[in-house]
């Protein structure tokens, strides 16, 4: 179960076309706390980006999660950054990175905690 605490906050972002991107990370820190309250919980991006296509880069990359051994379960994953596309992931468990972009990327992303 996630437990929500109804705090969500919001960033747009800007990629400037000059190859700006962002290297992997997580949202937050794993937890199953229900007390703890202030760790993200959920990410929400949603892209504003038409006409994206394969060469213009800024895929958000998705890491396959690792098992107990740090070897990867599946395949990574890339996602255009597609205008009305929504991504939603668990803040504190997924793996991702903003590959390099070649053209002005724009992406509204909320954390909900
Ligand atoms: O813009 C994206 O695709 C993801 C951005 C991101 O990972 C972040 O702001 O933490
Ligand atoms: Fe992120």
């Amino acid at each position: 179960m996630i437990r929500l605490n109804g705090r969500t906050e919001f960033q747009l972002a800007y990629y400037h076309p000059n190859g700006a991107h962002y290297e992997r990370h997580r949202d937050a820190l794993p937890t199953d706390d229900p007390e703890d309250t202030d760790q993200r919980r959920v990410t929400a991006v949603l892209y504003l980006n038409p006409g994206w296509t394969s060469g213009d880069g800024g895929e958000l990359k998705i890491y396959g999660r690792l098992d107990k051994h740090g070897m990867p379960v599946g395949a990574d994953r890339l996602v255009k950054p597609q205008l009305g596309k929504i991504l939603l992931f668990l803040s504190g468990v997924v793996d991702h990175e903003v590959m390099a972009s070649k053209k002005p990327r724009y992406a509204l992303t909320s954390w909900m905690r």
